[in-house]
């Protein structure tokens, strides 16, 4: 195995074999990490006979869902969840994550917030000590698409640094989520002070659906390093 990949390996089975039980409803994010968390709960339905309904948060974690065998569930029948498990693009000290560099955030902030428990995973890449400081991609927002253009405007007017319309690969235009929107990604120009105040502005620019700040959200972050051991991070 890859040696990234080890570390990502690692930290889902931690957060999958501490935290996922039977008969819960479990949300599932989305991203390369997240593939190992699930392939985990699958073997523990083989072994052990787990039973647990997966709400996805994204087409990808859908797919995931169904091609290990998993039962799928939704938010409408399944509103109340459980425990999620995510990755992240980034992980302060303080548990706030930036996330979206799949551009899965608006439904994975919806799954996250629903739950009674929140965690990440991700190889030890992700964690920093200030929010900001390593993912340099920018936050990403999904906006409505025929906002995208004022949506930039008031970014760059209110908050200085460059807000980009995200471009699609092996696709010309844009990419659009899974909710038929476009991303921008928000550079700044110096790093925020308060990412909560931030988060709060972004989302109030009418257009915008939501950001990739996490603020205040994860209880605990397992980070996989690339021998396999782990490094555990509450607040
Ligand atoms: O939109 C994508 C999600 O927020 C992912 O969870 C995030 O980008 C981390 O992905 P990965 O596990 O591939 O590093």
């Amino acid at each position: 195995m890859e040696a990234k990949n080890k570390g990502k390996a690692a930290a889902a089975k931690a957060a999958v074999d501490n935290h996922v039980k039977t008969s819960q409803v479990v949300g599932i994010g989305s991203g390369s990490t997240i593939v190992f968390a699930v392939q985990r709960i699958a073997e523990r339905v083989k072994d052990e006979g787990l039973s647990v309904i997966c709400i996805p948060t994204s087409f990808q974690a859908r797919q995931l869902i169904q091609e290990n065998g998993l039962t799928l569930g939704s938010l409408d029948r399944n509103p109340k969840i459980d425990v999620a498990i995510d990755g992240a693009d980034e992980v302060d000290k303080d548990m706030n994550c930036i996330k979206g560099g799949g551009a899965c955030q608006t439904q994975e902030k919806i799954v996250a917030s629903n739950a009674k428990e929140f965690y990440i995973i991700a190889d030890i890449s992700k964690q920093s000590k200030e929010l900001g400081t390593t993912w340099k991609q920018g936050i990403p927002i999904e906006v409505i698409p025929s906002a995208y253009r004022p949506v930039q405007l008031t970014l760059e007017e209110m908050l200085g640094g460059q807000a980009n319309l995200r471009m699609g690969v092996k696709k010309a235009g844009p990419v659009v989520t899974d909710n038929g929107n476009f991303v921008i990604d928000w550079q700044f120009q110096s790093l925020p002070k308060d990412w909560n105040k931030i988060n709060q502005q972004i989302v109030l620019i009418p257009g915008v659906l939501d950001t990739g700040l996490f603020i205040n959200m994860a209880k605990k972050a397992y980070f996989g390093r690339e021998d396999g051991s782990l490094v555990e991070q509450t607040k």
